[in-house]
């Protein structure tokens, strides 16, 4: 199942610089997990945002709130999820 999702980050003002390096670390190393084992095929970045637009693909709504809730900056998102289907126009579809 696909889902774009938009993520908007919101961190903070007062969080100590060590701990912002940390969660940002660790955010980005559980991303490239979930990249390399293919449930997070796009990740962008929205132009002038502190913001991204993703593409997940998993295997149920319970998988992907697993997943999005998992994540280190968790805490600090705004999430909306838009669940994706095959469009019939789609070329090659
Ligand atoms: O910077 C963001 O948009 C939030 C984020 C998602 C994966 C990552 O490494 O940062």
């Amino acid at each position: 199942m696909l889902f774009h999702v938009r993520m908007d980050v919101q961190l903070p003002p007062d969080l100590a610089p060590d701990a912002r390096a940390s969660l940002l670390a660790r955010e980005r190393d559980r991303a490239l997990e979930l990249q390399a084992a293919g449930s997070w095929p796009e990740l962008w970045r929205i132009v002038g945002e502190y913001a991204n637009f993703s593409i997940f693909d998993v295997e149920s709504n319970d998988d992907l709130h697993e997943i999005l809730s998992s994540l280190p900056l968790f805490p600090y998102m705004s999430i909306q999820v838009t669940p994706l289907a095959r469009h019939p126009s789609k070329l090659g579809a």
